[in-house]
């Protein structure tokens, strides 16, 4: 099977997902298209289905489309990527599919990769809701913060960028060893 049987689907809000979309599309040479605008129909036409998505409050954008048509996808390679602030920690990822791959998605690999924070760029929204984030956090004692606690106290206030090629390589790896199946 050639690379054109696999499509990469994405929602991302500031880019970083996007970032990592493209960049796996040009080094798998497949489609991409933003979930908000795939249809089942078009989806559903290939073999391997890339789903990625920006974390927000421990969800992962666009998951509610795998979970709406996991019926007609059931029996087509699906692998994900979710994008978060939190440095990699294996317990924290293990949380993450937990919450979000549930019931017949939890099959699903899903691997992550860290992205970024642009305070700059976010919405009022989303610049209140981390201000009152870290009210919260900000009472625990830090030696018990969890990853994603201390990523947001470290980060709130200032503009990082994570994102990183080779956090792609196990993705890669994993969709090359499935277009060799075909
Ligand atoms: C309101 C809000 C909630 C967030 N929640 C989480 C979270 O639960 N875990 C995490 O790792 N990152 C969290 N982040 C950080 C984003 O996941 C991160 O900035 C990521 O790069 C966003 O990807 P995107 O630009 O593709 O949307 C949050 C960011 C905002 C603004």
């Amino acid at each position: 099977m050639d690379s054109s049987n696999t499509i990469i689907i994405y929602s991302s809000k500031y880019g970083a997902t996007k970032k990592y979309a493209c960049w796996l599309s040009e080094e798998l040479n497949c489609d991409l298209l933003e979930t908000k605008k795939a249809t089942i129909d078009k989806v559903e036409k290939y073999n391997i289905i890339i789903f990625g998505g920006g974390i927000y409050a421990s969800g992962i954008l666009g998951i509610s489309f795998l979970k709406k048509y996991y019926e007609r996808l059931k029996n087509k390679k699906i692998v994900a990527f979710a994008v978060g602030a939190s440095p990699y920690d294996e317990k924290a990822i293990e949380a993450l599919r937990k919450h979000n791959f549930k019931d017949e998605l939890a099959g699903i690999p899903c691997f992550y990769c860290r992205g970024a924070w642009n305070e700059a760029g976010m919405s009022w929204k989303d610049r209140m809701l981390c201000g009152m984030l870290k009210k919260v956090v900000a009472k625990k004692n830090p030696e018990n913060y969890e990853p994603w606690e201390a990523a947001l106290m470290q980060a709130i206030g200032s503009n990082h960028d994570w994102t990183d090629k080779d956090n792609l390589k196990p993705i890669i790896e994993l969709i090359r060893k499935y277009e060799a199946e075909n």
